[in-house]
């Protein structure tokens, strides 16, 4: 098992600092059993925060603690109306954090033109999604042949069967959504709990990623389904403290990961 969750990674276009999935038992030691946890992150979203500060934002939050940075690139397009920034600004921001790890989520038309711009503006990770893609394998081909990490995001209305998940199983990370993209502040769709179990069934080791409406009780109900690393706008933006709020996802991150646990030690 590996036992180091980040790896920091640097060359002269991206530094970054990569994630390796990384197994921990309940007792805290690394791993192979059947039900052994993955890492938990919290990516908080700066979309909740001051979009005319980002740089600001996204250093407050890493201060706090958080895991990694959850930057909503909307180009007006794909979701009509709603327009953020692209990779100039995320470039921008690599450049006042070099160590960061930015998972940028393209909600945008044909994602995959950006796969290079995004490379060269250090993103991390990228997530792309499966409904705005024409041909997800070559994307996902395309990322990793750039040497980016890329997820696959997963409107609510995408139905999740057999062919999907061999779609998926050639990503690094999945991203559910758990509110339809397009704007902060909205409530978690529990019905999506079955898709999340249903890619942990599938994918024991993968990133697994919650969007939309994550409070610490919905990041609890995430991560008993499987959910590994949780975005949070609202709950973490809009409460007194950063700091507290990253905990508190945290905890329930990892609360939730036990109950899935215990639920797999049953059952085998
Ligand atoms: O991608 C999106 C919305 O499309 C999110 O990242 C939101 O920013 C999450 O905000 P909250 O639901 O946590 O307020």
């Amino acid at each position: 098992a590996e036992n180091v969750a980040i790896a920091t990674t640097r060359s002269m276009s991206s530094p970054t600092v990569a994630f390796v999935p990384n197994q921990v038992d309940s007792s805290g030691h690394s791993g192979h059993s059947g039900h052994s946890a993955l890492r938990v992150r919290v990516g908080p979203s700066v979309l909740a925060g001051d979009l005319s500060n980002l740089a600001f934002e996204t250093h407050r939050v890493i201060r706090a603690g958080a895991d990694y940075v959850h930057l909503d690139m909307f180009d007006g397009n794909w979701i009509k109306g709603a327009f953020t920034f692209g990779p100039m600004v995320v470039k921008a921001i690599r450049h006042h954090e070099p160590l960061a790890y930015l998972d940028v989520h393209l909600c945008v038309l044909h994602p995959e033109q950006y796969l290079e711009e995004m490379k060269n503006a250090g993103a991390s990770r990228v997530t792309l999604h499966f409904e705005a893609l024409s041909d997800s394998r070559a994307a996902a081909e395309r990322a990793h042949g750039l040497g980016l990490e890329v997820g696959l995001a997963l409107a609510p209305e995408t139905f999740l069967d057999e062919s999907l998940l061999s779609v998926a199983e050639l990503f690094d990370a999945v991203l559910v959504m758990t509110v339809p993209p397009g704007f902060g502040g909205q409530a978690f769709m529990p019905e999506m709990l079955p898709k999340i179990r249903r890619l942990r069934e599938a994918f024991p080791t993968k990133a697994l990623e919650v969007d939309g409406g994550v409070t610490p009780t919905t990041a609890a109900m995430a991560a008993a389904a499987g959910a590994n690393e949780a975005v949070a706008g609202s709950s973490v933006f809009h409460s007194h403290s950063l700091r507290r709020a990253i905990r508190e996802l945290r905890h329930s991150l990892e609360q939730g990961q036990r109950t899935w646990q215990r639920e797999q030690r049953e059952q085998s």
